[in-house]
C-alpha cells in the first residue's frame, strides 16, 4: 500500500496490529518484476464471464496476484520465495450484486479482499473500481475512493478499539473524511445509523465490551456504512457469532443492501452462508478461481472437482437424499501456497486427474455455460461421466 498520506485510519481501524503491519509493509511493485523474471506470475489469463458483459460493474479485477515474500537471513534478510496468495484472479461484480467468495482457509479469500481494497499491496494485475484503476490513484482521489469501499471484519471484538466509545468509534472514519462536525447534524446522523442496524441510540455512550457478538457486527457494519460506501467486503461477517444470530445479521445486510443500493463481496468459508446471501459464487483454491457461476447453478451442479467435493460435504436436509447422495473425500491437506503444485493446482487432490495434462498445463478459467467458469481441463468429460475418478476410494456413497 502507498504509504505516503499515511495509513488510511478508515481502513486499518478494524486491524489487528499485525494486520497494520502488513498493510503498510508489503512491497509489491518490485516483486512484479522480479516474479515475472524468475517466471512464476499467476494463472492463464481468464474470460470475464458472459454473466457480467454489457452490465454495470461496479468492480472489476483483472489478473490480480498478491505475492507475499518469504525473508530469511540473521544480519542481511533474502528473499528466499513467495507465498502466492492470490495467483491470478478475474472477476467482476455487478453494481448491486452479492458475490461470494468460496474455499477452504488458507487459499487466499482474505488477501484477495484486502488486495481489492489495497490494504495490500497487488503484486500484478488491476482493480478498476467504478472505471477508476485502484493501483493508479495517489492521495486525495485514492481517499476518495477509499470512502466509497469499506470493510466488515469476522471478529466485531477484536476490530473495535475497547476503549473507545461507540460514537467515537462511528465518529472517528466520519471525520477521516470531512463528514463530521460538531452540529446537531452529526448526531442526527448517529441516531440514524444506529438505527439502521437496529441499535438503541443510548448504544452512543458504550463500550463494546458491553454488546453481544451480533451487536457488536451491527457496530461494525455501522461503522462502515458512516461514510455512505457503495462496495462493502465483508471477510466472514458471521462466522464468529452464533448460528442463531447469524440469521439476524445476514438479514440485516440484505435488507441494508435493498435500501441503500449496496454492493458486497461477502468471503466465507460456510458455503451455507454464501448460498443464502450471494447472487454469484467463486470458489477459491490455493490464490486461483476455480469456477464462478450463480449461486443456483453452483449449488446445482458444480463443475470442478473441487466444488463438487465442497458441496458433496453439506449435509442435505431431506435424510433420504442424505443417506444416498455422493460424497468426495479429498485426500491430503491443502498444498502450501508458498509451493504451489504444478500444472493444475488441485491434481494433487484430484480424484479424476489425467496423467500428463493435469500436472504440467495449468487450466484457464473458461466459460462452459453461459454465466459458468471453469477452471478444469477436464470438466465436460467429468460432468458427462465420460472420466471416471481414478482414485475410486475417494468416491463414497452415503
Ligand atoms: N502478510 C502475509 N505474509 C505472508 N503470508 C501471508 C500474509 N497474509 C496471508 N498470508 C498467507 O497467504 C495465504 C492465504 O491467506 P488468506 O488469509 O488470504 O487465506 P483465507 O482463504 O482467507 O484463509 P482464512 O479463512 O483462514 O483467513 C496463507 O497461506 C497465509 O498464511
Amino acid at each position: 500500500m502507498s504509504q505516503a498520506g499515511g495509513v488510511d485510519p478508515l481502513q486499518t481501524s478494524g486491524l489487528t496490529p499485525l494486520e497494520q503491519q502488513y498493510a503498510g509493509a508489503v512491497d509489491g511493485g518490485a516483486l512484479h518484476e522480479q516474479e515475472l523474471a524468475e517466471g512464476t506470475a499467476g494463472a492463464p489469463a481468464a474470460e470475464l464471464s458472459a454473466a457480467t458483459a454489457g452490465a454495470d460493474i461496479l468492480l472489476e479485477v483483472n489478473d490480480l496476484a498478491v505475492h507475499f515474500p518469504i525473508r530469511r537471513g540473521v544480519f542481511v534478510e533474502r528473499t528466499v520465495g513467495y507465498v502466492y496468495a492470490v495467483d491470478g484472479v478475474s472477476l467482476a461484480v455487478r453494481r448491486g450484486e452479492t458475490y461470494g467468495l468460496v474455499g477452504e482457509s488458507g487459499c487466499g479469500k482474505t488477501t484477495l479482499g484486502r488486495g481489492i481494497l489495497r490494504l495490500v499491496e497487488p503484486t500484478a494485475g488491476s482493480v478498476l473500481f467504478d472505471g477508476e484503476n485502484i493501483a493508479e490513484l495517489k492521495a486525495e482521489p485514492l481517499r476518495r475512493a477509499r470512502r466509497r469501499m469499506q470493510m466488515v471484519f469476522q471478529d466485531p471484538l477484536s476490530s473495535l478499539d475497547p476503549r473507545q466509545s461507540v460514537q467515537s468509534i462511528l465518529v472517528e472514519g466520519m471525520k477521516a473524511h470531512g463528514l463530521a462536525d460538531s452540529t446537531s447534524a452529526t448526531q442526527t446522523r448517529l441516531r440514524e445509523l444506529l438505527s439502521a442496524v437496529g441499535l438503541p441510540t443510548s448504544a452512543l455512550r458504550k463500550f463494546p465490551h458491553e454488546f453481544s457478538g451480533g451487536q457488536r457486527q451491527r457496530i461494525g457494519i455501522a461503522r462502515a456504512l458512516t461514510v455512505n460506501p457503495d462496495l462493502i467486503v465483508a471477510d466472514e461477517p458471521v462466522s464468529a457469532l452464533d448460528v442463531s444470530v447469524q440469521a439476524q445479521v445476514i438479514n440485516l445486510l440484505e435488507d441494508l443492501q435493498a435500501e441503500l443500493g449496496l454492493t458486497y463481496l461477502v468471503i466465507a468459508h460456510d458455503l451455507a452462508v454464501v448460498r443464502h446471501i450471494a447472487d454469484r459464487v467463486g470458489v477459491m483454491y490455493l490464490g486461483s478461481l476455480v469456477e464462478e457461476a450463480t449461486s443456483t447453478d453452483l449449488y446445482a451442479d458444480p463443475l470442478h472437482p473441487y466444488s463438487r467435493a465442497l458441496l458433496s460435504a453439506v449435509p442435505v436436509p431431506d435424510p433420504v437424499v442424505e443417506d444416498t447422495r455422493e460424497r468426495i473425500l479429498l485426500t491430503g491437506d491443502l498444498p502450501s501456497p508458498a509451493n504451489p503444485p504444478s500444472g493444475c493446482r488441485f491434481h494433487t487432490r484430484c480424484p479424476w486427474r489425467q496423467p500428463t495434462r493435469c500436472d504440467t498445463e495449468r487450466p484457464a478459467l473458461l466459460e462452459l455455460q453461459p454465466g459458468h467458469r471453469v477452471a478444469c481441463h477436464y470438466a465436460t468429460e467429468i460432468a458427462s461421466g465420460a472420466i471416471t475418478p481414478v482414485d475410486r476410494s475417494a468416491t463414497v456413497f452415503g
